[in-house]
């Protein structure tokens, strides 16, 4: 999950699309850029960090235009550390085209093959998007022989891209000279949804609904999966369904951990479907153990706040923060490499001694995926004085790899893999565990939105939306990720025996 926007006004949108930006950090945190495109020329910066250290006074005045893209990176192909895979990516023909990718394509490894051999394309990073974008390239140029290029060509070069790419993507693109566009992929597994400001005709594409609300846009709907919309040079607006056989079925775990809670992503609202796996877990955990046993509810801040709130409603007890959470550290879950994000649970978190002395807590987060997380907070309590310490999980066991833009591609390092209930309980160091039902919980965010066609829940259920990811997919996507450099060190070192040659070392 990365963080896209596009804007197309009449206003320069440099700084537009900086503040959707920080309002889409919290879906990447490793790079961030921005291009904007004055006629057709494409003015482009982007580095690693944060939003915040990627932009500086003079980035942001080289950025003139009317029209642009901006994304903030989790990376799920190639590597954290190389700045070349920054979004936006470009490709000078067909017209110069730029774009920005939210997602997984699992076929990458063989469309890099056949971009090569039969398109007669170079792809010189790691990245999935550098595929992505050379294909559309590939696509456009295939439709543009006639010019000039029109919405339906635009649309039908779309349509070839959906029948060439696997996995998810929403994606926005700007085409040079001819407009903006966006599209998502014909499950909906990433997010994406448009909005206007109100008088002027500018039209913003963003992730998340926050990112339109908190810029003065009013939310107009989401693109729908498999849709493109394309928005011209005049402000023209138009829109075509673009895959074969579209479904609804958006990836759960946005609901469980990704998205903002004050977004709405499919009409549904994030923080509602958080209160609904809140209620859900409730009538589990009266049903594993008494609710009397328990002297306070405590959440594990920040994302499973609204879960643990009404659980603690429901069955009656009250709810304390007794995690303060250093706001200047980020998001532990989305962190390259396993050694930072243990030593960031520590620098994030802080335990109040009062709420814990002599009190059995019962500890509430969102997820656990790897364990980094509640395996530290169960001893912070316990230091912290808990007589005991119960914890539970308002997202029901992750047992499968995800290869849809969650960076959790290999199923060895998740906790509950092959662990029963009981190994995980005394893993953490919990003195019981409950976690969240798996139908239960896409019931109960189903209700919110009874269109919805189903749920990208793979990595609870081990059932894969596209249906089309094969065992060597699989594989590929794994040895991508195993082989890249987990640290800032190891990336050193690649790149240098990269410079001196000696390719693989
Ligand atoms: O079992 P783990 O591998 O530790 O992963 C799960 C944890 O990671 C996330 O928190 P994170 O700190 O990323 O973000 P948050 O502040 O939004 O809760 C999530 O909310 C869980 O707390
Ligand atoms: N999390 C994402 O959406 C990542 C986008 C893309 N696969 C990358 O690694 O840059
Ligand atoms: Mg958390």
């Amino acid at each position: 999950m990365c963080g896209i926007v596009g804007v197309i006004s009449p206003q320069p949108v440099n700084q537009l699309i900086y503040d959707a930006l920080l309002l889409l950090q919290h879906r990447g945190q490793d790079a961030a850029g921005i291009v904007t495109m004055q006629g057709t020329k494409c003015f482009m910066h982007k580095a690693r960090g944060m939003v915040r250290d990627v932009f500086r006074t003079r980035n942001m005045r080289a950025l003139p235009g009317t029209v642009g893209l901006g994304q903030v990176r989790y990376p799920t192909a190639g590597n954290a550390y190389s700045e070349e895979e920054a979004q936006p990516f470009y490709v000078n023909a067909p017209f110069g085209i730029v774009l920005v990718h939210n997602g997984n394509l699992t076929n990458a490894h063989a469309l890099k093959a056949e971009l090569f051999d039969i398109d007669r394309r170079h792809i010189n990073t790691e990245s999935d998007t550098e595929v992505l974008i050379n294909i559309l390239a590939h696509e456009i140029e295939q439709v543009a022989r006639d010019l000039p290029l029109s919405p339906e060509g635009i649309f039908k070069a779309v349509a070839a891209v959906h029948k060439r790419i696997k996995g998810s993507y929403a994606v926005v693109a700007l085409i040079a000279g001819y407009g903006l566009l966006a599209f998502r992929d014909p499950y909906g597994i990433r997010p994406l949804c448009f909005g206007v400001a109100n008088t002027s005709g500018e039209v913003m594409v963003a992730s998340e609904s926050v990112a339109l609300e908190g810029t003065g846009h009013k939310f107009v709907r989401d693109v729908a999966p498999g849709e493109a919309i394309f928005i011209d040079m005049q402000g023209q607006f138009h829109a075509q369904q673009c895959a074969e056989s579209p479904m609804l079925a958006p990836c759960m775990f946005e609901f469980v951990y990704l998205a903002r809670p004050d977004s709405v992503i499919d009409g549904i609202s994030v923080y509602q479907a958080r209160l609904n796996m809140g209620e859900t877990l409730a009538q589990r955990l009266i049903s594993t153990m008494p609710p009397s046993d328990i002297d306070v509810v405590i959440p594990i801040p920040e994302s499973s706040r609204p879960s643990a709130m009404q659980l603690a409603h429901k069955i009656g007890k009250p709810y304390r923060e007794g995690f303060v959470k250093n706001r200047y550290v980020g998001r532990t879950f989305i962190m390259p490499g396993q050694s930072v994000r243990k030593k960031s649970v520590r620098q994030k978190l802080n335990a109040i001694g009062v709420e814990f002395k002599g009190r059995n807590v019962l500890l509430v987060d969102d997820s656990i995926v790897r364990g980094t997380t509640s395996k530290e907070i169960v001893q912070m309590a316990r230091e912290a004085g808990a007589r005991k310490v119960y914890m539970a999980s308002a997202a029901p066991p992750v047992k499968y790899p995800n290869v849809y833009g969650i960076d959790m591609p290999t199923q060895e390092e998740l906790i509950a893999h092959d662990r029963s209930l009981e190994e995980i309980r005394a893993y953490i160091g919990a003195d019981a565990l409950i976690y969240q039902d798996v139908d239960a919980m896409k019931r109960v965010v189903k209700a919110l939105n009874p269109a919805l066609q189903g749920f990208e829940a793979s990595c609870f259920d081990g059932s894969y939306i596209t249906g089309d990811v094969s065992l060597a997919d699989f594989a590929a996507i794994k040895a991508q990720r195993a082989s890249q450099p987990q640290d800032e060190e190891g990336a050193d070192r690649t790149r240098l025996a990269l410079q001196s040659g000696q390719e693989g070392a």
